[in-house]
């Protein structure tokens, strides 16, 4: 048992990314459980203009019909996302023995280390990530003694554009549902003053027999909403509900440039008592190119209480979800992988 395996996350050994041939350990077996389509005709994802007239109709079609979509024109500069990515590729390609100095020691921790799902599952995932905690300050300091501050003002950066943002498309899903200012500003997250930094960089490297691994398990995301912004490769799949004409499915996220895919959390379905839906994906990985993202978990601080927004729960049938911490949820996820959210429903009979 090698020392990750001892701990509370599961992380192989990341030069391990070479085999000459894929170990039972990472090969997949249920990767084709439903057909994967591309992103056309009525499975074509939503590119929202962020500077779009309609955009509050237009945020909550997308969040009720899918729970996913792209969005254009935020705001963010074309160079800091270019930064970010440089940072990315600077952090990974380090040795593995560097990137194992700050490994996490619980999947809840921030650091180096694999996801935090597959320590549910038989499997190894063919990624490794790095999590940041408010800031990456410390671990930086570790990484590059002579030189963290370029990564740590990048990431400063980042993360202050990415709490605007934020704030901008949580007002736009509450609007749509008719939420007004007023009611957002008194709910306990108010202002969103009360948000949690807390954003994963993934690392996928390529895979001569792709088709048998997977970078991410299946999963959706606990907070209220998903920001994902990649190098340009493709990997990220979501898996559609079944509708009248199609079974469930994976649909490829397309790689539209300067967007981000923005996905919603569980506490988004808390928030707004079901109407809005979380949403299931995958990261897969690709042949030839080593894809990097970055996917910053627009979350509530950990003391703040979440439950349905009183204006959106139905009289006669009450809200669907007890109130719950993020760390709450968090820890359910933790103890049942796939169901965190039934935890806290409440039973309407
Ligand atoms: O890499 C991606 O596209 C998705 C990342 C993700 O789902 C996560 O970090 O939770
Ligand atoms: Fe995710």
């Amino acid at each position: 048992m090698s020392l990750h395996e001892t701990r509370k996350i599961k992380l192989h050994q990341p030069e391990n990314f070479q085999f000459d041939s894929i170990p039972d350990s990472h090969a997949w077996d249920n990767l084709h459980d439903h057909p994967t389509v591309e992103p056309v005709g009525p499975d074509t994802i939503p590119v929202i203009d962020l500077c779009d007239p309609k955009l509050i109709e237009k945020i909550g079609k997308a969040c009720e019909g899918w729970g996913v979509f792209l969005i254009s024109n935020h705001g963010i500069e074309l160079k800091l996302l270019n930064q970010l990515c440089s940072q990315m590729h600077r952090l990974f390609a380090l040795p593995a023995d560097v990137k194992l100095k700050v490994a996490k020691a619980d999947s809840f921790d921030g650091g180096y280390g694999g996801d935090p799902f597959s320590r549910f599952l038989p499997k190894y995932t063919w990624s490794e990530s790095f999590t940041v905690l408010d800031s990456p300050l410390e671990h930086a300091k570790i990484l590059w003694p002579n030189d963290f501050s370029s990564f740590c003002d990048v990431m400063e950066e980042y993360k202050t554009a990415m709490n605007r943002l934020g704030r901008r498309l949580m007002h736009a899903m509450l609007l749509s549902l008719g939420v007004s200012e007023e009611e957002i500003n008194d709910t306990p997250f108010g202002d969103f003053s009360k948000i949690k930094t807390v954003y994963s960089l993934n690392s996928y490297p390529p895979c001569p027999e792709a088709d048998r691994v997977l970078g991410l398990p299946p999963h959706s995301d606990t907070g209220f909403v998903t920001f994902v912004y990649d190098n340009g490769v493709s990997g990220l799949q979501i898996l559609r509900r079944e509708d009248d004409n199609d079974p469930k499915r994976w649909v490829t996220v397309p790689v539209v440039p300067n967007t981000f895919v923005v996905n919603v959390g569980d506490l988004m379905q808390v928030l707004t008592n079901g109407r809005f839906h979380n949403m299931v994906h995958r990261a897969i990985i690709g042949k030839t190119y080593h894809r990097m993202s970055a996917a910053y978990f627009f979350s509530p601080e950990l003391d703040v209480k979440v439950s349905p927004l009183s204006k959106l729960i139905d009289p006669g049938v009450g809200p669907l979800y007890k109130t719950m911490t993020w760390p709450e949820l968090q820890t359910k996820r933790s103890l049942s992988y796939g169901h965190a959210l039934d935890a806290f429903k409440i039973d309407s009979n």
